[in-house]
């Protein structure tokens, strides 16, 4: 049992209640919950998720000694019950080892190729354009639910070649389900760490699978169709599963890739290039309708830049400092990987004195460096200057929103382009406010990844 004591050098912690651990104290905002108790116990903190042993990291110099310098021993997912349905350990979230390797690399190397595909390019420039007029006929709307319909709609055209209309009211059924992923992941952990829980929710894990199926049915599917169309032209591209497939065939190791995996690593691939970008942007227009002043220096700066086009592309990012500061700042201040994908420690490691016993579950508290007021001026305030600003001293591992080392997050250089393009192109269209003019809460609610509360937001086109 993880949760025996015979280890006396452990980072401190709140002392465990039997059965629950420290789940009491997390049960409502964790990811402040254990900011608050960072600050107590330190940047290394031992707490017990059920009986699940957890060692949080909250500072820099920790991150880098545990997640760099013995990187080896803390790259692998630390697996509970969750993400083995996700999983069986043939996806690339939470598979680890030699078949996460092999996988990560074809999936990097298809990445990169993918950034200079023009055919892409322009698919996504096409797609925010749709997603910008969207708001025409809809002028006050939750934007989440447009920004979600947008990220799916580019990871679907990225890997199928696949999209749904923003007016149809019966969304596709993808989008509908990766909902419902999400949903059943969030509720996931604390299935997992109490695992008693499945007695009182026998539906819930049922429900998990059959929505996980929906997707891995239409990956499927798509996975036959592109194979049949590369075998009788391997030249013809179309979108990301053509340059996975034509990787994968080039390895020299084809048989390694079998459509269990195939399927499992393009519904992850959904599911995580989804939610988390399309709940950025949604931060982003909440920032903006907040900060009135960063909204009208943004949208001069991204007028300025465009000339006389109508859209903005990828090419005029160069031209925009100050908007690029607000996406830095944004994925800062509302980091949706709060507390990152946990990791696993394969072996004892060693934490600013103390010991990490092998199989703890390892925790980056990226949402706590990111709001540390030693570390940050005023950090609870959306600043985008700071990123200008030569006064800002900061060490690499204070700012961690996509993860770090090996391990970080494939889909990073993605998730900015779209929301340059997609929070860009509504500056440029559109005033933003909130329905009834007043600032929005700025506090977020965190399930499988930190969004904002529910809001309307008011749309008025601009006049150009
Ligand atoms: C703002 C948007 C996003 C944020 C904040 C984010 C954040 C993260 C974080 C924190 C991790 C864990 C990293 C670690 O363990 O060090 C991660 C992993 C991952 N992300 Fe993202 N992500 C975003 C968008 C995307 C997109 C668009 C895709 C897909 C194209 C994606 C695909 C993945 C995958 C596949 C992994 C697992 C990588 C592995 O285990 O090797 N993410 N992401």
């Amino acid at each position: 049992q993880q949760q025996s004591r015979e280890y006396v050098n452990l980072p401190p912690g709140p002392t465990p209640l039997p059965l629950l651990g420290n789940l009491l104290s997390l049960v409502k905002d964790s990811h402040i919950s254990i900011s608050k108790l960072a600050k107590k116990y330190g940047g290394a903190m031992t707490l017990y998720l059920g009986n699940v042993r957890t060692i949080v990291i909250s500072d820099p110099n920790l991150i880098k000694q545990v997640f760099v310098n013995q990187s080896q021993d803390s790259t692998n997912r630390f697996i509970l019950e969750t993400a083995k349905i996700i999983g069986n350990g043939k996806n690339i979230l939470f598979s680890n080892g030699d078949y996460w390797k092999q996988y990560r690399l074809v999936l990097s190397r298809s990445f990169m190729r993918l950034k200079t595909h023009s055919i892409m390019t322009d698919k996504i420039n096409k797609e925010a354009e749709y997603f910008s007029n969207s708001f025409k006929s809809n002028p006050i709307i939750d934007p989440a639910h447009f920004c979600k319909i947008f990220t799916s709609n580019v990871m679907m055209e990225m890997l199928f070649n696949d999209r749904s209309k923003y007016s149809n009211t019966e969304t596709h059924k993808i989008i509908e389900a990766i909902k419902n992923v999400e949903h059943g992941l969030a509720v996931g952990s604390s299935f997992d760490a109490l695992p008693f829980l499945k007695l009182f929710f026998p539906n819930a894990r049922k429900d998990l699978i059959k929505t996980l199926e929906d997707v891995w049915e239409y990956s499927k599917e798509s996975i036959v169709n592109h194979q049949n169309s590369l075998a009788k032209d391997e030249n013809q591209i179309n979108d990301f599963l053509d340059l996975l497939l034509t990787e994968i065939k080039g390895s020299g190791n084809e048989s390694f890739y079998d459509m269990e995996g195939l399927y499992r690593v393009c519904s992850d691939l959904l599911i995580s290039g989804t939610e988390t970008s399309a709940s950025t942007m949604t931060w982003l227009i909440l920032y903006m309708i907040n900060n009135k002043d960063i909204q009208m220096k943004a949208r001069k700066e991204l007028q300025d830049a465009m000339g006389d086009k109508k859209y903005l592309t990828m090419e005029d990012k160069s031209k925009t400092p100050f908007f690029n500061a607000c996406i830095k700042e944004v994925l800062r201040i509302a980091p949706v990987g709060a507390l990152s994908l946990p990791r696993e420690a394969t072996a004892d490691l060693e934490v600013g004195g103390y010991l990490i016993p092998k199989d703890s579950q390892l925790i980056m508290n990226v949402y706590g460096l990111a709001t540390n007021a030693e570390l940050w001026s005023d950090p609870l305030i959306f600043n985008p200057n700071r990123w200008l600003s030569e006064d800002q001293e900061m060490s690499n591992y204070q700012y961690i929103p996509f993860g770090i080392g090996s391990r970080a997050c494939i889909g990073s250089s993605l998730a900015k382009d779209e929301i340059f393009l997609g929070v860009g192109n509504l500056l440029l269209n559109y005033e933003i406010d909130s329905e009834n003019g007043k600032p929005l809460t700025e506090k977020g609610n965190f399930g499988i990844a930190l969004c904002s509360q529910p809001y309307q937001a008011k749309f008025t086109p601009l006049v150009i």
